[in-house]
């Protein structure tokens, strides 16, 4: 049995940071996937472990099953159809597992990530042999939601033959989620989020499975469809950072300066409440495509309204100083899933 899924990275336009601390933030999902494959291992493969292999890293993580069995405390070994926070017990034992894979040093931020495939894996599917596989176009760690579109396209594909989603298993091709499953999809994906990030907002799973652009405050969210096809050039300076670092960092700004980062969490409220009205407005009928990009404009401070050639030689100027440029169509569809052989 196997199933393959996808879903998409994310660029906030406005309210990164602040959405945690209950900002409205405006993101919108990228064309660009992480791709999770799962195939469980059938009797005859006489196969008796759970597999992990992260395409981008090279690397390949094996468990016997026994091994997960025994460090997993007796309450979890009940499938939950329910998704459940990682508590501190799990925590412990999942870090023992990862830690008893001696990942490199310099590979050593994958921890979290396979530590939410565990939580997710073992929570959804308990002690099932399976190989899955993780292919990303997403660089990871440089803000475009890599560790959200992991989580998001672990937990389609985990839920996918489970009796918590109804979906069509003869569908041939790229498949939807209904509205309720992809409600759940959602919630595993963000118990796993939780377990990368530390204190995410929610905003980035959130709009990895449902894709489109979305308006998100406190885990309220607002879906706009853009009415003009938009595409974005993205930059990879290749400057490592951690999520999960900065977050902190913004949370202990938060404690020194409360009264200031409050006006801070304010004025950006109201950029990305004004963002989401003009990107809301019909076009033609209130606002003309000029009129909505110059506003656009002003509110991010950045003018991506260039010409396919300017495009070019800028992405050619970028990479000529060792940067990796993406050009992303943006505002495209959420997490979907497919049985079987896949396009
Ligand atoms: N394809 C993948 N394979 C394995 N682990 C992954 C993959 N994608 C993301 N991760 C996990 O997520 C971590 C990166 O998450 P992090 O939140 O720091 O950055 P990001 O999600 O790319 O950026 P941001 O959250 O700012 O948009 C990686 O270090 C790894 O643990
Ligand atoms: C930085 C942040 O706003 C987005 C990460 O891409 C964190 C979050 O919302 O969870
Ligand atoms: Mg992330």
């Amino acid at each position: 049995m196997e199933v393959k899924s996808r879903a998409p990275g994310k660029i906030i336009l406005t309210g990164e940071h602040a959405v945690v601390h209950g900002s409205t933030a405006v993101a919108s999902s990228i064309d660009l996937y992480t791709y999770v494959s799962l195939h469980f291992s059938t009797p005859s493969d006489n196969e008796d472990s759970l597999k992990l292999k992260l395409q981008e890293t090279a690397l390949e993580f094996s468990w016997p099953i026994t091994r997960i069995r025994a460090a997993f405390p007796e309450s979890t070994a009940q499938l939950s159809s329910t998704p459940n926070s990682c508590s501190v017990e799990n925590a412990k034992a999942i870090a023992a597992l990862v830690e008893e894979l001696n990942i490199p040093e310099a590979k050593l931020g994958l921890a979290s990530g396979v530590s939410a495939f565990l939580w997710l894996y073992s929570s959804i599917q308990g002690f099932k042999p399976a190989t899955v596989v993780v292919t990303s176009e997403l660089p990871l760690g440089s803000g475009l939601g890599s560790s959200a579109s992991f989580c998001v396209a672990l937990a389609a594909a985990l839920l996918a033959y489970t009796d918590s989603v109804s979906l069509d298993l003869k569908h041939q091709g790229w498949l939807s989620f209904g509205e309720k499953d992809l409600e759940l999809v959602n919630k595993w994906a963000f118990e796993g989020e939780k377990i990368i990030h530390g204190k995410p907002s929610g905003i980035d799973n959130t709009v990895s499975a449902y894709g489109n652009i979305i308006s998100f405050k406190s885990g309220n969210l607002t879906h706009m469809k853009s009415s003009v096809p938009l595409k974005m050039l993205i930059t990879n300076t290749k400057v490592g950072r951690n999520t999960k670092a900065l977050v902190a960092g913004v949370g202990e700004r938060m404690l020194r300066h409360p009264d200031i980062m409050a006006f801070v969490f304010s004025a950006v409220d109201s950029i990305s409440n004004e963002l989401t009205s003009i990107l809301k407005s019909p076009t033609p009928d209130e606002l003309s495509v000029t009129e909505k990009e110059e506003k656009i404009e002003e509110l991010m401070e950045m003018n991506q309204v260039l010409s396919g050639t300017v495009v070019d030689k800028v992405v050619a100027e970028l990479e000529s100083c060792g940067f990796q440029c993406f050009i992303a169509g943006i505002g495209g569809g959420g997490v979907e899933i497919s049985f079987g052989v896949s396009s």
